[in-house]
């Protein structure tokens, strides 16, 4: 997909535009004419208390959730990879990393090996499913999302259950995914502080769009302090901390990392 070059400017193509969703359960509205986009290249982050919709706003744009009104825009073709919260998998069940990535269709060990070293665990395809650690499991999960090597990359809390280090690496690994292959990244965090450091984008969403823009503008929204409180200011600081240069990228976002660990390990 191209980059559209127009008066000059180069823009880059939206890849998911969700118009004014309405989603009702039983007569509760849990989303209320949620709009929100994300175009190729941009890393976009839904933040929001727990049941303000987060999932059921992903659900409705991968088209497992009927909206009551509104609709959700793609191009034709959008290859999407998703990254589900957790997968429960029979641990009696012996299942290698290998095998995991060809359920339900048979991919390549070429091809597998590819994507494990995209998720940076190069090294885990002949081990079991079920002796994973937390980290390498959500790595073979992100693995799977990027055989097709897709456009936009959506993750639902795809870090829940790991630790700050483990899941700051991460997301380092989704930057450096978005970096090689220049697709677009959705997705959900809880985890504020790596949200505020890795998102172009920060959408807070209570059943409506409380308020959206960059991290620094979301973390001093009203509405924002309102929900996460004045806590959040340590994410805030954190992000100007670790955004005070820029090193080279489309977004132009700088990074001192913490020690690095990286979750193959
Ligand atoms: N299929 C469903 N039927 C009825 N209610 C549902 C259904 N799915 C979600 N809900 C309700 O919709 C609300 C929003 O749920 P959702 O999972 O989207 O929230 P969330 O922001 O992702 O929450 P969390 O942070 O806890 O994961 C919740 O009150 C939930 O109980």
């Amino acid at each position: 997909m191209p980059l559209l070059r127009g008066r000059g400017l180069i823009v880059a193509p939206t890849l998911v535009h969700a118009h004014d969703l309405t989603v009702e359960y039983g007569g509760t509205t849990i989303l209320d004419r949620v709009s929100l986009s994300v175009t190729r290249g941009e890393i976009v982050t839904i933040v929001g208390p727990n049941g303000s919709g987060k999932s059921t706003l992903i659900r409705a744009i991968l088209g497992g959730v009927t909206p009551g009104r509104g609709w959700v825009e793609k191009p034709r073709g959008l290859k999407i990879g998703y990254v589900p919260q957790r997968l429960v998998l029979d641990p009696t069940l012996p299942m290698t990393v290998e095998r995991f990535l060809s359920l339900p269709r048979r991919v390549s060990k070429a091809r597998a090996q590819d994507a494990l070293e995209r998720a940076g665990v190069p090294g885990i395809g002949k081990r079991q499913m079920s002796v994973l650690s937390g980290g390498q499991f959500q790595r073979a999960l992100l693995a799977r999302a990027l055989l097709e090597t897709p456009d936009l990359l959506i993750l639902d809390e795809a870090t829940a259950g790991l630790d700050q280090p483990g899941s700051a690496a991460f997301y380092r690994r989704i930057e450096e995914v978005r970096a090689e292959t220049g697709c677009g990244v959705l997705m959900i965090s809880h985890d504020l502080h790596v949200v505020m450091s890795a998102s172009d984008r920060v959408v807070c969403l209570n059943g409506h769009v409380c308020c959206e823009g960059t991290p620094d503008v979301v973390a001093a929204a009203p509405d924002y302090r309102r929900l996460f409180g004045e806590g959040t200011k340590g994410a805030l600081a954190l992000y100007r901390h670790t955004h005070d240069h820029s090193h080279g990228h489309d977004h132009g976002h700088a990074h001192h990392e913490p020690a690095d660990r990286d979750a193959a390990e």
